[in-house]
């Protein structure tokens, strides 16, 4: 069984608060697989990227992903640079995936004052997220079954956005399975 929806996107696009919203609205679990990384380690992202590097945080991140498209039936939202590893981008095909998308002006607009994410950490913020954006933006959207706006909209609007995409989704599958049924039916 794979999980109800995955949410993807780069940091600030809301992937743990629209997460948790969307989860709460399906009445199913959420997990998060930042918060999964710390628990399981013990150690919080920026100790790791610290102590043991970026190579062995994605390592890491990729293990706890597969774990959780594997087991988990809720609502997943993954690190913002999940997908940058290829065997996870295979694991998220015939999956359900969300991209919240964000420029980059309000990507750092809500990600400016914290300094929890040590990939913008140092230097100049806004230089790295236009080149992490650079690099990931045709990545998010290979991934992504449905893709939702997040810019100048509420987390209450993008959470009924993502609900009525979810649906209409959900609504196409149902339909392709009854013409498969019927085309089959001798
Ligand atoms: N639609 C929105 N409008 C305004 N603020 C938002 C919206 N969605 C999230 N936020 C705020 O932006 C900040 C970042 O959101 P959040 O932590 O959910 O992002 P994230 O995608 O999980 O980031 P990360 O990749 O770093 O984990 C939070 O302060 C959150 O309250
Ligand atoms: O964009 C990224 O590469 C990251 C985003 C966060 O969700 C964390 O997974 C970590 O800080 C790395
Ligand atoms: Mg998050």
């Amino acid at each position: 069984m794979t999980p109800r929806a995955i949410l993807i996107g780069p940091p600030g696009a809301g992937k743990s608060t629209i997460g948790r919203r969307v989860a709460q609205a399906l009445d199913v679990p959420l997990l998060d697989t930042d918060a999964e990384i710390e628990r399981t380690t013990g150690r919080t992202i920026p100790e790791i990227f610290t102590e043991d590097g970026e190579p062995e945080f994605r390592r890491i991140e990729e293990q706890v992903v597969a774990d959780a498209l594997a087991s988990h039936h809720g609502v997943v939202s993954l690190g913002g640079g999940a997908i940058l590893s290829e065997r996870t981008r295979e694991r998220l095909v015939g999956c359900t995936v969300v991209y919240l998308e964000i420029s980059v002006a309000e990507g750092l607009r809500r990600t400016g004052t914290n300094t929890t994410r040590p990939l913008l950490n140092g230097g100049d913020p806004a230089q790295k997220y236009r080149d992490l954006m650079r690099r990931r933006r045709p990545l998010y959207r290979k991934s992504a079954t449905i893709r939702v706006r997040t810019d100048g909209r509420s987390p209450g609007r993008v959470v009924q956005q993502v609900l009525a995409k979810l649906d209409s989704a959900q609504e196409d599958s149902n339909n392709m399975t009854s013409e498969e049924n019927r085309s089959s039916t001798p």
